[in-house]
């Protein structure tokens, strides 16, 4: 069974009823010219050898899974370089998926011929986050709105006019600002510019890709006021793609939260935010500031390095980050016991120890207040006589062959776990062994 995927029998993780847009499997792998270059650098010193292009890939989106309703908005979130783009170029078809299929209205999109996925490029728009670059500098405002109608054949001459008017007012701005140039606009002001030129052609489907990250976070709310409203009004369905997780709060129905490829988590909007389920959607929470200074937050920072997407993690993508990383079977610790363990792996793993400190003021830092015995004993023996040795390399490697790698976060991937409410999917094993 493939990560991110549903376990055979399940059902994928669809949106209930009314799913506009169904996803399934959908993966998008780029060569690594790192690599490429890399291996055509080797090849070239050793004229000899064959020529071997090892190319790697870059896995941006790999199997994912899920379905969007008809009429809702939902959030797509996760840090920078989880591959939210890249979803988002490969449900509109714009770039071409490795694997993987999309369905709009039941159609799958891959499968059209370009006449007809033309059409229904009309059905589906995108915004994009910089309102200025995605705006024809030397094109009037009523020019740029009026383009996809053009393009679409749509409406008279005067009839486009006329609803280029109607669409400056809908997004908030005024029908005598046709004849404006985008430089005449403010940030936000361009944005509803970016608003209307997508809505022109009706669509039922707007991907938004950090449509207000790059504005004043002043005029932030006003411009998500009017996509709601606009949403509302036009019975719209939007992708709201951003790393912000106040603005998804404020905007979406649901979220699905993304890491290094995978979706982790789906569920209600409120329901995300009051209980979230998934170990890094706990993390991103957690860094969130809470407004009340009376309040102290138990916060754990997310520690350690996105991991590089070429060469993701075995099993659960976000085990080598996991505060939660569940311990192997027949290490027999317990609760206490583990968690000393853990953040010795970690600070072993990740060099955080402190150098200064002798072999066995490490151990009476890390298991001062828990008696390890049997098999957890002797790896941590084994580890700290390579420390002692000072060799950090044989002391990570133990630990992460006897201890990391023998947990199922590491050797099975996780699949959405199916939980009791209808649309809350969670990818932990965790929530996995609860259902069981
Ligand atoms: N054309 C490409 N060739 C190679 N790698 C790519 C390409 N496009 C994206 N990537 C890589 O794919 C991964 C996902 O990138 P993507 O832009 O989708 O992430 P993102 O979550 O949208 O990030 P951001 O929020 O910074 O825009 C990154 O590691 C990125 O470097």
């Amino acid at each position: 069974m493939s990560r991110n995927s549903i376990a055979d029998g399940d059902a994928r993780p669809d949106a209930g009823t009314d799913a506009l847009l169904e996803v399934d499997g959908l993966t998008k792998h780029f060569p690594n010219d790192e690599s490429f270059f890399d291996a055509l650098s080797v090849d070239l010193s050793n004229p000899t050898r064959p020529v071997e292009l090892d190319r790697t890939w870059v896995r941006a989106v790999d199997d994912v899974s899920f379905d969007i309703r008809e009429g809702e908005i939902l959030g797509l979130v996760g840090e920078s370089g989880c591959g939210k783009s890249t979803l988002a170029q490969a449900v509109l078809n714009l770039i071409q998926p490795t694997a993987g299929e999309v369905r709009f209205k039941g159609e799958d999109l891959s499968s059209l011929s370009r006449s007809a996925l033309r059409n229904r490029r009309q059905d589906v728009q995108m915004v994009f986050q910089d309102p200025q670059s995605s705006l024809n500098p030397r094109m009037k405002v009523g020019q740029i709105i009026e383009a996809p109608m053009k393009a679409h054949d749509m409406l008279t001459k005067e009839g486009r006019k006329e609803r280029t008017a109607e669409l400056l007012e809908k997004v908030g701005l005024e029908p005598h600002h046709y004849n404006r140039y985008p430089h005449e606009f403010s940030g936000g002001q361009r944005q509803r510019v970016n608003l209307a030129r997508a809505l022109s052609v009706d669509p039922d489907f707007i991907v938004c890709d950090e449509p207000v990250s790059a504005l004043d976070v002043s005029i932030q709310a006003s411009v998500l006021n009017t996509m709601k409203e606009l949403q509302e009004e036009f019975g719209l369905t939007y992708l709201f793609i951003t790393h912000d997780l106040s603005v998804v709060r404020y905007i979406t129905d649901r979220v699905a939260v993304m890491y290094l490829g995978n979706i982790v988590e789906i569920a209600e909007t409120t329901d995300l935010f009051e209980d979230p389920q998934h170990p890094y959607t706990k993390s991103l929470l957690n860094a969130l500031p809470i407004p009340d200074p009376e309040h102290s937050q138990d916060r754990t920072i997310l520690e350690g390095e996105v991991p590089s997407p070429s060469d993701p993690p075995s099993g659960c993508r976000f085990r080598t980050r996991c505060p939660e990383l569940i311990a192997p079977d027949d290490l027999d610790v317990a609760e206490d016991e583990w968690a000393a363990l853990l953040s010795f792996v970690r600070a072993v793993e990740r060099r955080t120890f402190d150098p200064l400190m002798t072999v066995s003021e490490l151990e009476s830092a890390y298991f001062g207040d828990v008696t390890l015995d049997g098999r957890s004993a002797r790896i941590v023996d084994d580890a700290l006589s390579a420390l002692k040795a000072d060799d950090v390399e044989r002391a990570a490697a133990i630990l992460d062959e006897r201890i990391t790698m023998e947990s199922v976060c590491a050797t099975e991937d996780p699949g959405y776990g199916v939980e009791s409410e209808a649309g809350r999917y969670c990818a932990c094993h965790r929530v996995t062994a609860d259902e069981r």
